[in-house]
């Protein structure tokens, strides 16, 4: 188990990570979820020895990760896949990570297998692919068959058919009584594979439950209406008459109208006696990644000037304070459910216009574990790359080895934000959000 207590941490006068109580426990997969700059790489180092805390304490099985006996044996993480030595190539590099932690070199092979890097164990990983250095990195993790495993955005770069993979390792190893903690940007891709959620915000605990009531808590109910396209006056007048009774209307991009605060039936009647014909009146639930996107929303630190975001959110009454994040609750639900984009596809998911995912083209195989072993996690074997394609990009090669293995060469940290701190509301319009009085989500001394 992964126990943090009071954990905070601060770099000069940004406090990266505050007050973070949380347990991790064996035989689930638990989600780390945060927006960008939230704290969740800060809270994974602090876990692994590579950085200090400022206050407050983190211990996997009761003990700080520098004082645990033969920690490479009992703790895999993968931190940073470009944290390899480019020259090597892709066997020597788990080799070199195997002799440090004394384990025998047919483990290297094993797990190479796990990963489906066997066919390419002999090139130098300087000209692997996003997604294979993200394997190469799994395979390090995996080195010492420990108990407990941390993954840090564990399926950046990888195509459809590896993120599946990597959900079925992280459930496989779950289900095999480890601690399996996965950070992610994605709550769609978190609902998939995780058992339970901790939700973080500028450092600072939003939720710490089970999938499960996460969604129960979260997932906000609402109405589609939709009036005749060729009558755009009906739409107006029902918009007034569902306002009037008390419900909250947003446009969608279709020109439907997204109704929340009223039931169906109520929705039906007040159309009809406003003598508006409806050609759709349908029952919809938010999706779990709106209603992440609603509980973090205040602690964004960087936000497009185009932001699909904004007009998500309902304006505070005058005087009103936005809400305060509650620990172990999250922030209230207090916006409405935000309209989807077009396409039925509320947020860009990985692999659309701005995050797409390389196909690499290599999947697990059992085959090329060593005989004997048996392959609980490998996947059917995935078309090889065609012949004399060029592999994806080369990687820069920074450091000589991964840093859950060399705790003195942790990865290099993103800078830190010049950006003043996100404004709890964005503006409906979707401009540029103005400069905000102190944000309540921060910290008192972040502020
Ligand atoms: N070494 C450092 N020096 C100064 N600031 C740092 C350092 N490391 C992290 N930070 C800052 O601390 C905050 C948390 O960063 P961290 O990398 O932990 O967030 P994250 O949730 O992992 O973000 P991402 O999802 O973008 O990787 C950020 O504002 C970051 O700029």
């Amino acid at each position: 188990m992964i126990e943090a207590v009071g954990l905070t941490k601060r770099y000069g006068d940004k406090t990266a990570v505050y007050n973070l109580s949380f347990q991790v426990r064996p035989g689930a997969v638990t989600g780390f979820l945060g927006p960008n700059g939230s704290g969740k790489s800060t809270t994974m180092r602090m876990i692994l020895g590579l950085d200090n805390p400022t206050s407050g304490s983190v211990t996997i099985g009761g003990y700080p990760y520098r004082k645990l006996p033969n920690a490479p044996r009992q703790v895999g993480a993968l931190l940073d896949a470009k944290a390899v030595h480019g020259g090597r190539t892709a066997r020597n590099h788990l080799l070199s990570l195997a002799q440090l932690s004394g384990i025998p070199a047919r483990r290297v092979d094993e797990v190479l297998g796990v990963v489906g890097l066997q066919d390419v164990a002999k090139k130098r990983s300087k000209g692997f692919s996003l997604g294979m250095g993200q394997r190469l990195g799994i395979a390090a993790a995996l080195l010492g068959d420990p108990q407990v495993l941390l993954f840090d955005e564990p399926v950046n770069g990888l195509d459809p058919e590896g993120i599946l993979w990597v959900r079925n390792l992280m459930k496989a190893l779950a289900a095999e009584g480890r601690t399996v903690f996965v950070s992610s940007h994605l709550m769609s891709e978190m609902a998939l594979t995780a058992d339970h959620l901790i939700v973080i915000g500028r450092g600072q605990l939003l939720a710490d439950m089970s999938v499960k009531d996460f969604i129960s808590a979260n997932s906000a109910d609402f109405a589609r209406v939709r009036t005749p396209d060729t009558e755009p006056q009906l739409r107006e007048k029902l918009t007034s008459a569902l306002t009037e009774a008390g419900g909250h209307v947003l446009p969608e991009q279709d020109g439907a109208l997204r109704v929340t605060g009223l039931p169906l039936p109520r929705i039906s009647d007040l159309a009809h006696e406003a003598d508006v014909r409806l050609w759709e009146l349908s029952p919809h639930q938010a999706s779990l990644e709106e209603a992440y996107m609603r509980m973090t929303q205040g602690a964004v630190d960087y936000r497009s000037t185009v932001d699909q975001k904004a007009g998500l959110q309902q304006p505070l009454p005058p005087g009103a304070q936005p809400p305060m994040p509650v620990p172990g609750q999250g922030q209230p639900g207090w916006y409405a459910p935000p309209p989807p984009q077009q396409g039925g596809q509320p947020f860009a998911p990985p692999g659309g216009p701005y995050g797409g995912a390389p196909a690499d083209g290599y999947g697990a195989q059992a085959a090329g574990a060593a005989p004997g072993t048996a392959n609980p996690y490998a996947q059917p074997a995935a078309p090889a790359q065609p012949a004399g394609q060029a592999p994806q990009a080369a990687q820069p090669a920074p450091a000589p080895a991964p840093a859950e293995k060399a705790p003195a060469a942790a990865p290099a940290a993103p800078p830190a934000p010049a950006a003043p701190p996100a404004p709890q509301q964005a503006p409906a319009t979707g401009a540029a959000p103005a400069p905000a009085p102190a944000d309540p989500t921060q910290p008192e001394d972040a502020r």
